[in-house]
């Protein structure tokens, strides 16, 4: 969110028009909030967590002429899908609005493959759904993520493990407004009671 201010800005506008300055939002919310919903998918698609998902044939089959024996790895590749153009146009760049505008007909929704495919698709997606819009939707409401005033400025960097991680970066993280400040203060009192 720091390098990509406008989407910020956008879905915090978005947040502050369905849910207003006076509480957190919350499942119910998200249905009316499609930006907040599309950042949240263009997130999973600039760097899927899982980049090289491997499953086996348990009988042979064929793709495309070939012929795939029984117990072969097959390594469904979800990078190189995140970056098929014709799915999404200017893949490099950052942009939720290409599944609002007209390309949203193409921008097939990244988590039907960033979770995996088949019977072994991870279990824990409508858990981590829901989980990453209220963590998504909390934290936009209630804090700005900003450029650091000194030093290196954060860069897309993710380390080349198994599951993707970004690498550490400084980043300034400042409460909204007085009414934020009130939300956050609420949220760890109600933790700690
Ligand atoms: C952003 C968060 C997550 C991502 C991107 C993710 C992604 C994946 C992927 C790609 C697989 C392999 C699927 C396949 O082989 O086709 C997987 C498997 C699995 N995931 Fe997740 N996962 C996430 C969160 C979670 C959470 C929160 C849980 C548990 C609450 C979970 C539990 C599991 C389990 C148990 C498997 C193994 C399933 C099996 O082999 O049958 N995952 N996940």
């Amino acid at each position: 969110m720091t390098l990509f201010r406008d989407a910020q800005k956008k879905a915090q506008a978005e947040i502050d028009r369905v849910v207003g300055p006076d509480r957190l939002p919350n499942m119910h919310d998200a249905p009316q909030m499609p930006y907040v919903e599309a950042l949240i998918k263009e997130v999973h698609r600039i760097h899927p967590i899982v980049n090289l998902i491997p499953h086996a044939t348990l009988t042979e089959d064929e793709y495309k002429g070939y012929t795939i024996p029984a117990g072969a790895s097959v390594i469904a590749n979800t990078w190189a899908f995140s970056r098929d153009e014709n799915m999404y146009p200017d893949a490099e760049r950052f942009d939720p609005d290409r599944f609002l505008d007209a390309r949203a007909v193409n921008a097939v929704d990244p988590r039907n493959y960033t979770f995996g495919m088949g019977r072994r698709r991870c279990p824990g997606t409508t858990l981590t759904e829901s989980f990453t819009f209220l963590a998504v939707a909390s934290m936009l409401a209630v804090f700005d993520f900003e450029m650091p005033l000194e030093g290196p400025k954060p860069e897309l960097k993710f380390d080349d493990a198994l599951t993707s991680h970004p690498l550490p970066f400084t980043c300034r993280i400042l409460p909204r407004s007085a009414a934020a400040v009130v939300l956050i203060n609420q949220q760890r009192a109600s933790q700690h009671a």
